[in-house]
């Protein structure tokens, strides 16, 4: 196969995988309670708490800011953070264990009403579900972004937008930060000026 096929045939694979989310009706009305009780935390004093490994990393931190910084256009700061700190990261990955990376942060800053939004591509990975745990004890909502069959992380979270595709996990990733970015859109019409 020459490049220019592997080309065409990527972007086909990526449109199949959006058009098999964009069918199922349930995924619309999971990202409109998604937004929903993120725009409620926030109205009612909370804040969003994100994380994720690898290119999910990434996706929690570009979730969050766009709360803190912005969007498309100017509004004001919404609370949000990413566990990204390489502070606290290395510490407890050298102190305890790296799946305890994110619970320990949410033991450390959640608060009740509060929300927890884990990325997890596989659904399986021990450092989100140890987060869950930890949000749900603080008394956090919990919003996953999933994928494949949601692997360990299903049925865990109050709501969970998960991406069937059973392939690597870019594709999946691609459906997330869609999402993000339909999120952003509804929280700032969601959330009090
Ligand atoms: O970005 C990618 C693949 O597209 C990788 O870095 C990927 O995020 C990493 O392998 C993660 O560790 C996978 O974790 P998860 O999505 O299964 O929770
Ligand atoms: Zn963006």
């Amino acid at each position: 196969m020459n490049y220019q096929e592997i080309i065409s045939q990527e972007l086909k694979e990526a449109q199949n995988v959006l058009d098999n989310f964009l069918n199922d009706p349930a995924n619309i009305e999971k990202i409109e309670s998604a937004a929903t009780l993120m725009a409620e935390a926030i109205n009612n004093g909370g804040k969003i708490i994100s994380c994720g490994n690898g290119g999910s990393h990434c996706d929690a931190m570009h979730f969050a800011e766009e709360l803190t910084g912005r969007y498309r256009d100017n509004r004001r700061a919404l609370p949000a953070i990413a566990i990204s700190d390489v502070s606290h990261i290395s510490c407890v990955s050298n102190d305890f264990g790296y799946e305890y990376v994110f619970s320990r942060y949410v033991e450390a800053l959640g608060q009740p009403g509060d929300i927890l939004l884990g990325l997890s591509t596989s659904g399986n990975s021990a450092n989100i579900i140890r987060a869950v745990e930890a949000a749900k004890s603080k008394g956090m909502k919990v919003i996953i972004m999933s994928g494949k069959d949601g692997g360990k992380l299903a049925g865990m979270s109050d709501i969970e937008i998960r991406v069937p595709h059973f392939g690597y996990a870019d594709r999946i990733q691609e459906i997330h930060i869609k999402v993000i970015h339909i999120l952003m859109l509804l929280i700032e019409k969601m959330v009090i000026a």
